[in-house]
């Protein structure tokens, strides 16, 4: 399978001389749907960071779709994550005084790009919003509104979408509805989350501590997700 993210030796050090990343080398193959967790701290945000390009590591490399983002000069890397990259944040990020079309076609404007009324539509539709085209987002339920956001990053076609605790402002009902629609749609998805239920919803699950990579689990259960986050946080505790 071709990896469609590829993190290389990734290393970050802010001001001050924190380590959030301490050489984090990982892969992300097409389609596939992975979950990032760690303890408070461990670095999941900054890795995610990186990864789309919205900071740049201090050391090592970041590919995504055979472009190293880290080679990349700022404004060509902001044109690359306008067109290549989606995301997809805990509070929905929609403006609201436009409503749920105009939300889902703004990354496509800001990106110079024509919006292909028909593929907006059908996704809406396929999403359950079909009939709340004209809406402003303050209509809307908070899962409603996440649908939405996901919709605005299907529809730039991107090459990986980031999540970043998509489901942290939702409801049990309404969390499981937009994960199991995140796991149907069969992209490729990097989502940083602290609830091992959520993170179930995975095909994988990186686990992070102290800024490395703590070890993995392929077709994750929630249980075994929080045995190892329980030990994680031990490990961390004990180091401290
Ligand atoms: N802009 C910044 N400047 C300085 N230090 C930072 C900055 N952002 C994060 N850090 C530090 O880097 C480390 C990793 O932070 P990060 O936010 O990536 O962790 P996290 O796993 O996402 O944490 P949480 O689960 O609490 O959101 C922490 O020690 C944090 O204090």
């Amino acid at each position: 399978m071709t990896d469609v993210v590829r993190l290389e030796s990734l290393y970050k050090t802010y001001d001050g001389g924190v380590t959030a990343l301490d050489g984090v080398t990982a892969s992300f193959p097409a389609g596939s749907f992975t979950a990032v967790m760690g303890p408070s701290g461990s670095g999941k945000s900054t890795l995610l960071q990186c990864a789309a390009g919205l900071d740049r590591p201090t050391g090592g490399r970041v590919f995504i779709d055979g472009t190293e983002l880290t080679a990349t000069k700022d404004t060509a890397m902001t044109k690359f994550r306008r067109t290549r990259v989606s995301f997809v944040f805990q509070d929905y990020n929609l403006l609201p005084s436009l409503t749920v079309e105009q939300n889902v076609v703004l990354p496509l404007r800001l990106a110079g790009r024509r919006a292909d009324r028909h593929r907006v539509r059908e996704t809406l539709d396929r999403l359950g919003l079909g009939d709340r085209l004209g809406e402003l987002p303050e209509r809307l339920s908070g899962g409603q509104r996440q649908r939405v956001a996901i919709a605005r990053a299907l529809v730039a076609d991107p090459a990986v979408i980031f999540a970043d605790e998509p489901t942290g402002a939702l409801d049990l009902r309404s969390a499981r509805e937009v994960l199991a629609l995140l796991r149907s749609l069969q992209r490729t998805i990097i989502m940083v989350t602290h609830d091992p239920v959520a993170a179930s919803y995975a095909d994988s699950v990186l686990f992070l501590a102290d800024g490395r990579l703590a070890g993995s689990l392929r077709a994750p259960t929630a249980d075994a997700v929080a045995e190892r986050l329980a030990h994680l946080g031990d490990r961390v505790g004990v180091a401290a």
